[in-house]
């Protein structure tokens, strides 16, 4: 049996930027990925990145077939990157096999030469999430048809007809996407509107864009059945107005991702497993089982690889650090879909406000009112800051506007380092700008 000061099952986020840390500490540690397709983990191989790439291509007006190229051709220089990022490393190596455990402190290893058992000082789960995919009759048996976001990446022809099961951030961002290759795109959502959880006219922007663009919906909607018919799709869905039949080219399941303990046998251990099939931490990331850590996705809370890459930065601080951070005072961070304009929020909406019984001010304005939204070619969106109205703190943000993915990141700083609203709106900003709209966001201050 082989022992290594630090074991990492996962090449996610979090671990291969902890596997950088223990190098640079000069400590032993062995990166575990069962799949050589996603050394650099799932936001390089298959999701944040190639779909953004995509997306991009798509609203410059590429073809489908060149801007798969192009993203498969990113794509292998990243992941050959960061394979080289940890492998080069002198302490450290990455072992290409299915890890498992067989009780709190062994892991067996298996790859095509054979198995092995492997212990550690410290072992690190970060092993993401993986597709839901519900129980609706003829999903399964459709297979060859039926999509998750992983595997429709890899499709190598235009599908002329996409219907998209799920109206969250990746059923959304395939749909501007596939819309804006030119494809025919139909959604279908449990939810009867779609980002319920958002600013309601906001959202309500989005939806009726998406639809410009081409974005067929049935919301508060259930596909109740999938059936082959004539090397397509017959989607049998049950709207608030009757049963529909839709007829499609293929579907995508995005309904959500769970946990990716199933092949881990944490039966065999003492690991507690949350309601949502998480690994239980506390808020150092810490299991229930003393040396054995989880970050990311695995962990549950928000699927984001920021969080993975905070969730890396929270434990770093613990072994190497001043040991001050943890998930309790994670920095204030946003969130972006990347749609045509992009959707951006931070913080909270004017309904969790009123809620709380908390007094704001609210500072509006349409993004056709920005010059740089016409150098962009893009003049749908809008802006809306809430703001406390006894010391003009931003509480919450929701800007639905091209390029939003970069100004949000300018209310998290402002709110996470009490820059109030007044602060924002004096700044000189570089013109022209989408930034520069605080000037006369906040003008009636
Ligand atoms: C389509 C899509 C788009 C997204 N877009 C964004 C975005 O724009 N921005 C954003 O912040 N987030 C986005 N996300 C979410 C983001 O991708 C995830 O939150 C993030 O990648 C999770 O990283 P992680 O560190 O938890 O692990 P991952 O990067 O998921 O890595 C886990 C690794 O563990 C390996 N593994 C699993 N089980 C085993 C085992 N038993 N043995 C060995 N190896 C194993 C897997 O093969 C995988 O490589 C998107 C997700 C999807 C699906
Ligand atoms: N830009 C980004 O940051 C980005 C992009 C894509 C994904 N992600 C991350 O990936 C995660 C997973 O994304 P997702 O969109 O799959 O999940 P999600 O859970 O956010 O959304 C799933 C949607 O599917 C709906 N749904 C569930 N079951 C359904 C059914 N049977 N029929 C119809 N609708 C159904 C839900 O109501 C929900 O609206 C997200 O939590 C997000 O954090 C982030």
């Amino acid at each position: 049996m082989k022992h290594y000061q630090n074991i990492i099952v996962g090449f996610g986020k979090a671990g291969k930027t902890l596997a950088g840390s223990f190098a640079k500490h000069g400590e032993e540690v062995l990166v575990i990925e069962k799949d050589a397709e996603m050394y650099g983990g799932t936001c390089i191989n298959v999701a944040c990145l190639p779909t953004k790439n995509l997306i991009t291509s798509a609203q410059k007006g590429m073809s489908y077939s060149a801007a798969l190229t192009q993203k498969t051709q990113m794509v292998e220089k990243l992941r050959q990157k960061n394979f080289h990022k940890v492998a080069d490393q002198p302490t450290a190596q990455v072992l290409n096999a299915q890890a498992e455990f067989l009780d709190n402190h062994t892991l067996k290893v298996t790859d095509e030469s054979g198995e092995e058992q492997l212990t550690a000082d410290r072992i690190f789960i970060n092993t993401g999430s993986t597709p839901i995919l519900p129980e609706i009759r003829g999903i399964r048996e459709n297979s060859p048809r039926v999509f998750t976001s992983k595997t429709l990446l890899d499709q190598t022809t235009q599908i002329p007809r996409l219907a998209i099961l799920g109206s969250g951030p990746i059923g959304l961002e395939f749909a501007s996407m596939y819309a804006n290759f030119g494809s025919a795109v139909t959604v279908i959502g449990k939810q009867s509107h779609i980002l319920p959880a958002a600013e309601p006219e906001a959202a309500a922007q989005a939806q009726q864009d998406l639809i410009e663009d081409g974005v067929n919906f049935y919301l508060a909607s259930e596909l109740t059945e999938v059936a082959a018919q004539d090397g397509a799709l017959s989607l049998q869905v049950q709207t608030a107005s009757g049963q529909q039949e839709i007829s499609a080219d293929a579907l995508l399941v995005a309904t959500g991702r769970t946990p990716n303990i199933a092949d881990l046998h944490l039966e065999r251990t003492d690991l507690q497993i949350g309601n949502q099939g998480e690994i239980v931490v506390d808020q150092f990331l810490q299991t229930n089982v003393s040396g054995i850590w989880a970050l990311g996705d695995v962990a549950g809370g928000p699927q984001f690889t920021y969080i993975s890459l905070d969730d890396w930065r929270i434990v770093d601080n613990q072994l190497f650090g001043n040991q001050t951070r943890s998930k309790q005072n994670r920095p204030v961070h946003a969130s972006s879909i990347f749609l045509r304009p992009a959707f951006s929020s931070v913080g909270q909406t004017e309904a969790q406000l009123k809620e709380a019984g908390i007094a704001y001010e609210v500072y509006q304005m349409q993004t056709a009112g920005i010059p740089k939204s016409q150098v962009l070619h893009e003049t749908r969106g809008q802006y809306k800051v809430l703001v406390a109205a006894t010391d003009h703190q931003i509480l919450g943000a929701t800007i639905y506007a091209e390029e939003s993915y970069e100004v949000i990141n300018l209310i998290s700083l402002a709110m996470q380092y009490h820059i109030p609203a007044e602060g924002l709106r004096d700044q000189i900003y570089t013109h022209p700008t989408m930034a520069e709209a605080f000037n006369d966001l906040f003008a009636g201050l």
